[in-house]
């Protein structure tokens, strides 16, 4: 029976989908951690723990190179909110186009009984602008772009979009009426509306900042659903000040953008939807049990991806350096003990590889003595024997 630890609100349906091999919050040693933006940046890792599951996207919140050290294969479940997210971003699209938060603080400002005279003459106030023949620059095409895209599409909107390094997958997603931009520069120029869906690492802080917003039209509105620190919120509010950018909504709030006017900020609730919290707990219960159970790492963001038929009574598998002759190694291992091998996978990820082996027969014996000997050499990080269900 494995043990599974939950942080944050984890939907009731993922926790349902856990069959009965998996214990939730109940054991004291945790094979897994099922999270969503609980900060673990600085917590110490039991040494039970073999995986933690983001159930999200953005795996900021996990030290994952500390974690591949540590021979815990870390996941996300990607996709499973970006439907949220793309909702949430249209909505406040048409939000600021049509002044709507302005125009309900008036509404509520002004009861008295007789308003319907006075609103009729002030209304004007807030008279706003179409979505439709505007246009919608997208920085970052993955699964929340893509959406964001293809729906702006669809709401008569052009669309220009920008990602250097977009996947296969994510090509075959976006409708090809979506312009591609050769840089930020050239897709924000003449934008209506700028809209940010990258991860958050060293090559996208302040992706947005003086010179990108320089490039941008007079009066542009900003999003800036990814993370905080994407868009430079220092540079941001200057051009908010100086009316360069007239709205600017944020899904990360900072003390320096508080309280601000022309600034909407929510507070992290991009994937606060009954549906993405289900989806991403479903996804993130299955891959806990996959990797438990079959050592499957489709969508581990610190492993290669490796899924492969579990037929064989036991299986190994390895978490490594990325070094000449691990596999050398470990095979002679398996021969030193008279264990032969039915099946192997090896691939890299940059710095780390992944081991499977599928065995035909392990003997307790021999397993134990396989795993202390492979838990010898310096460059493996963590050795499971997993046993067919
Ligand atoms: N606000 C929320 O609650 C919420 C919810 C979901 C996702 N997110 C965040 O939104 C962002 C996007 O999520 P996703 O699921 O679409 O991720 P994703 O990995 O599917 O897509 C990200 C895309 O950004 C592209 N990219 C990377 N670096 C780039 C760069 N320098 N310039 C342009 N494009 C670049 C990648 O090629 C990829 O296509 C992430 O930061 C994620 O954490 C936030
Ligand atoms: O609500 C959450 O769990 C955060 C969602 C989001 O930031 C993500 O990265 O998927």
């Amino acid at each position: 029976m494995y043990q599974v630890k939950t942080f944050n609100a984890i939907a009731q349906s993922g926790l349902d989908a856990f069959t009965d091999n998996f214990q939730i919050n109940s054991g004291e040693d945790p094979d897994a951690y099922l999270i969503r933006s609980v900060n673990l940046r600085d917590a110490e890792f039991p040494e039970s723990l073999k995986t933690i599951v983001r159930a999200g996207a953005g795996v900021n919140n996990v030290p994952v190179h500390a974690a591949t050290e540590h021979g815990i294969a870390v996941f996300n479940t990607p996709g499973s909110n970006a439907n949220a997210v793309k909702e949430l971003v249209l909505g406040l699209m048409i939000a600021t186009s049509r002044n709507l938060f302005a125009a309900n603080q008036y509404s509520n400002e002004h009861t008295e009984a007789d308003v319907s005279q006075r609103t009729e003459k002030d209304k004007t106030k807030f008279n706003g602008t179409e979505l439709y023949g505007k246009k919608l620059a997208v920085v970052g095409l993955g699964h929340v772009g893509s959406l964001v895209a293809n729906a702006a599409l669809e709401l008569g909107m052009t669309v220009v979009g920008y990602d250097p390094l977009m996947s296969t997958d994510a090509a075959w997603n976006i409708n090809n009426q979506v312009k591609r931009a050769a840089s930020i520069r050239r897709a924000v120029k003449d934008a209506d509306f700028v809209t940010v869906h990258v991860p958050k690492n060293d090559d996208t802080l302040s992706l947005i900042s003086t010179k990108e917003i320089a490039a941008m039209k007079q009066g542009v509105v900003l999003f800036n659903y990814s993370r905080i620190g994407i868009a430079n919120n220092k540079a941001v509010l200057k051009a908010v000040q100086d009316k360069k950018i007239s709205q600017y909504c944020t899904d990360f709030g900072e003390p320096i953008i508080a309280d601000q006017p022309n600034v909407t900020i929510t507070p992290h609730i991009g994937g606060s939807t009954l549906e993405a919290e289900s989806n991403g707990a479903v996804q993130g219960a299955n891959t806990v049990m996959n990797y438990l159970e079959s050592g499957d790492t489709t969508h581990a963001v610190n492993l290669p991806s490796m899924r492969i038929p579990f037929e064989a009574p036991f299986r190994l598998t390895m978490i490594h350096k990325n070094v000449p002759n691990m596999v050398g190694q470990i095979a002679t291992h398996l021969a030193d003990l008279g264990i032969n091998i039915e099946n192997m996978s090896n691939a890299a990820r940059k710095d780390t590889a992944y081991t499977m082996i599928d065995v035909n027969t392990l003997s307790k014996a021999d397993g134990d003595a396989l795993v202390k000997e492979l838990n010898e050499i310096p460059e493996i990080y963590r050795v499971r024997i997993i046993k067919h269900n």
